[in-house]
């Protein structure tokens, strides 16, 4: 019955990983082959899993991808200098650390080592910094992933009030930035927020990306809500484990213009996107690498 109020996360994805294949194509007819590494430390399941989904996904659409394991007591030594390699190597484009890191590491040290012309997640300070500019820099896959369902499903963003619900620096944040960007009025509510549910309760827009299950139920949403559920939560249903996003599905899908459902909604947009910042990490290395030759060539000349 409410089944056109689902915002489609993998034919969304899947759209996007069709313009991603052509444009692999496009650089494979250029003797470019882009080329992904996936860091992964420790044997966390989670994270074994999606790594393994990443790489797949890679595949399909003429990636190259290399996995890097490393055990779960690496120092952050040894990571600068793996990370150091990847960065020196012409054929690796995209550097994807899997996070969390086990708990001894220095996340953002490593993070801050990836090169940022490599970091396909958008995480280095430099790629940060450049986004809350709005300057064209390689952006965090989620969020770039919610703005694209949004823009595909209400059209004109401008003059939106849209809540943020969670600040992290891998969501809210990059999220917040990209809605400003796109000309809405961005409020961002989390754990210490006083009256958390009446701010989100004017909200056009509603991105959930706090990681904690159904939190966000009808009482929290305005009639009409566009509400995107970044949430992806493992929890024990009757003794079957299954996922759940942070929004109450069932309470809040008759109040809402539109939803995306968990799992089968940002989170495949997630992988696509990385696959879109590693093809275009590679074109912009390529053009880089491209314009230095010439002007090896104009200073001989
Ligand atoms: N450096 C880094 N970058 C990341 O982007 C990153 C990370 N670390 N660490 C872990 C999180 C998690 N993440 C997901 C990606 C896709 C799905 C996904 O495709 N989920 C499917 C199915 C999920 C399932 O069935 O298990 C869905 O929601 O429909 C989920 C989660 C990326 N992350």
């Amino acid at each position: 019955m409410n089944a056109h109020k689902l915002i489609d996360g993998k034919a969304a994805a899947a759209r996007v990983l069709l313009q991603v294949r052509e444009d692999v194509a496009r650089l494979h007819g250029q003797a470019i082959q882009p080329a992904l590494a996936v860091i992964l430390v420790g044997n966390d399941p989670a994270s074994q899993v999606y790594v393994r989904n990443k790489i797949l996904r890679a595949e399909e659409v003429g990636i190259r991808s290399v996995e890097h394991r490393l055990p779960s007591d690496t120092s952050t030594e040894q990571l600068l200098i793996l990370i150091g390699q990847l960065n020196a190597d012409p054929a690796i484009h995209g550097i994807l650390l899997q996070l969390p890191l086990p708990a001894q590491m220095d996340e953002l040290r490593a993070l801050e080592a990836i090169a940022p012309d490599k970091d396909v997640d958008g995480f280095h300070s430099q790629n940060v910094g450049g986004l809350s500019q709005g300057r064209a820099v390689l952006t965090p896959c989620t969020p770039s992933g919610c703005l694209y369902l949004l823009e595909h499903t209400c059209g004109d963003l401008r003059g939106k009030h849209a809540v943020v619900i969670g600040r992290s620096n891998i969501v809210g944040k990059p999220m917040a930035a990209l809605l400003l960007k796109a000309d809405c009025s961005v409020t961002v509510l989390h754990s210490r927020s006083h009256d958390a549910q009446a701010l989100c309760r004017q909200a056009d827009i509603v991105i959930a990306a706090v990681g904690r299950a159904r939190l966000i139920d009808a009482s929290w949403l305005k009639p009409g809500a566009v509400v995107i559920d970044v949430g992806i939560n493992r929890i024990d249903d009757d003794g079957r484990s299954r996922l759940v996003g942070d929004v109450d599905f069932d309470s809040a899908l008759p109040h809402v213009a539109a939803i995306t459902p968990v799992p089968g909604g940002v989170g495949p947009m997630t992988i696509a996107f990385l696959m879109k910042n590693t093809v275009a990490a590679a074109q912009a290395q390529h053009h880089a690498l491209r314009s230095q030759s010439e002007a090896v060539c104009h200073s001989i000349y």
